[in-house]
């Protein structure tokens, strides 16, 4: 056993991912005091709640507050753990923890995303270190290897799959014709989605996390506000049937691009090959791909939520910082020296799959392919069914930019002989 004087730590919740963390600190125990050279010492937990049952926690239930900023505030505390989510009273207690000078480690994406410069500024002041690797596709190791690993190449590109929730409801939509109301339900019983599954279902949650991967990526800061973001709400059986017809598949993805001087980041459904590396990402499962000048294309997979996966991230932090603390150094400091300006979706290059139901008569065709022309979209492929008065026209175009596509869409909705946009979905790796 190590002689030396304990890390303390202080959990802030005791949920889905905190109770892992709990767990994880208690069965390793032996192993991480001979990794870190010291041992941890959990020393208190705040919660909402502290009578609520929580199963079998092997902790001693005299740990529990309510009192977070007291915990935070305690000297024998060194390492605080925040694991409830939400901007406030979240952002007080981290900035606090921070500018104190201790090590903060935290899986709260929303905060980081919205406000991730505070916490940045509160650590430098506090010469403190703000560990997040939980943060962005729970147990894959991706914050660090953006962080450090990779310090030395340029990344031009980060795409993929970053949410687990809308990953399991659109696989369970494309496998087992599942509904989408009981794929959710699903995947909150199995403790992926967010306490307000909205976040997930709309875009929220991987806008947030492609702000965070963004930042880290291009040496900028990027926010949720400066992400473009389309949820998955919108997606319907059809949609899926249209993708599977073309050999094609629904996700919701993650896009982050650097220009020569300016960045893109998007967030939305697309359709994409099934021969596609991420149309095989099935279940809460992530994966995202980091392309860069040097090293070329490296791709990332695992799981994406749950409470014991994201806890195991959490771990690997908790160690980073606990050594830290021991030898007297800190974590890397944020790298935002390239401030390159957010491009808006509108000038990025995008393709589109448009369902149209229209008017049965001569001229149809013609009249919709003018529009296309108009704006300067160039159409890829056509498909037309159906009978008198209840014509369907599905159209996939080749690149444009997404302003002259939204555009089009807009004039072909104001034509007579289009009765109803039956849908509008993306196009990413060569669909259609
Ligand atoms: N679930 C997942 O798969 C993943 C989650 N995350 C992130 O981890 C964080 C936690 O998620 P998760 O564990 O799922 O959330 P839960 O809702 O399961 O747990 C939240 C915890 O925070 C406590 N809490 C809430 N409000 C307060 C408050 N005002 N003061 C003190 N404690 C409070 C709750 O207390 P009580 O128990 O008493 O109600 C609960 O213990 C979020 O930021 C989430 O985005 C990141 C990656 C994956
Ligand atoms: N709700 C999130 C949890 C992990 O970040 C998700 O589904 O990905």
């Amino acid at each position: 056993m190590s002689s030396a004087k304990p890390i303390r730590l202080a959990l802030l919740g005791c949920g889905t991912v905190g109770t892992e963390v709990v767990r994880l600190l208690h069965d390793q125990a032996d192993d991480l005091t001979a990794r870190i050279g010291a041992p941890l010492e959990l020393v208190g937990i705040a919660v909402r709640r502290p009578g609520r049952q929580r199963g079998d926690l092997p902790v001693d239930p005299e740990l529990f507050t309510t009192d977070a900023l007291g915990l935070i505030k305690r000297d024998d505390v060194d390492v605080v753990i925040e694991v409830v989510g939400g901007i406030e009273p979240a952002r007080t207690w981290l900035t606090e923890a921070l500018r104190a000078g201790k090590s903060v480690i935290t899986a709260n994406k929303a905060l980081l995303a919205e406000d991730g410069g505070a916490l940045h500024d509160a650590a430098a002041e506090g010469n403190a270190d703000l560990y997040y690797e939980a943060s962005v596709a729970g147990a894959i190791p991706l914050l660090r290897p953006l962080r450090e690993s990779l310090h030395g190449d340029r990344v031009t590109a980060v795409t993929g799959i970053v949410n687990g929730t809308t990953n399991f409801i659109l696989s369970s939509m494309a496998s087992t014709g599942a509904g989408f109301n009981e794929a959710l339900e699903e995947a909150t019983e199995l403790g992926y989605a967010e306490a307000d599954p909205t976040a997930d279902v709309e875009g929220f949650d991987a806008a947030a996390k492609a702000a965070i991967l963004a930042s880290l990526a291009f040496h900028t800061r990027v926010t949720a506000a400066d992400v473009f973001r389309e949820g998955m709400t919108g997606v319907t059986a059809g949609d899926m049937a249209s993708a599977k017809e073309m050999g094609c598949t629904i996700k919701l993805l993650c896009i982050a691009q650097r220009g020569a001087d300016s960045v893109s980041v998007r967030v939305h459904p697309a359709m994409i090959p099934l021969t596609h590396p991420l149309a095989g990402v099935g279940d809460a499962f992530n994966a995202v791909f980091v392309e860069t000048e040097a090293a070329g294309p490296l791709m990332f997979y695992g799981r994406g939520a749950g409470g014991r996966p994201t806890a195991s991230a959490v771990l690997g932090d908790i160690v980073a910082a606990a050594r830290n603390k021991l030898t007297g150094t800190r974590a890397p400091s944020e790298s935002n020296y390239a401030k390159l300006a957010v491009r808006p979706i509108g000038e990025s290059l995008t393709r589109y799959h448009i369902s149209l139901d229209v008017a049965e008569r001569p001229g149809v065709l013609a009249s919709v392919a003018g529009v296309f022309a108009d704006h300067e979209v160039s159409i890829a492929t056509v498909r037309q069914s159906g009978r008198e008065d209840d014509a369907k026209l599905v159209i996939v175009t080749h690149s444009a930019p997404d302003a002259a596509l939204a555009a089009t869409v807009e004039a072909l909705s104001r034509l007579d002989i289009v009765r109803s946009i039956a849908s509008v979905l993306r196009v990413e790796g060569g669909a259609g």
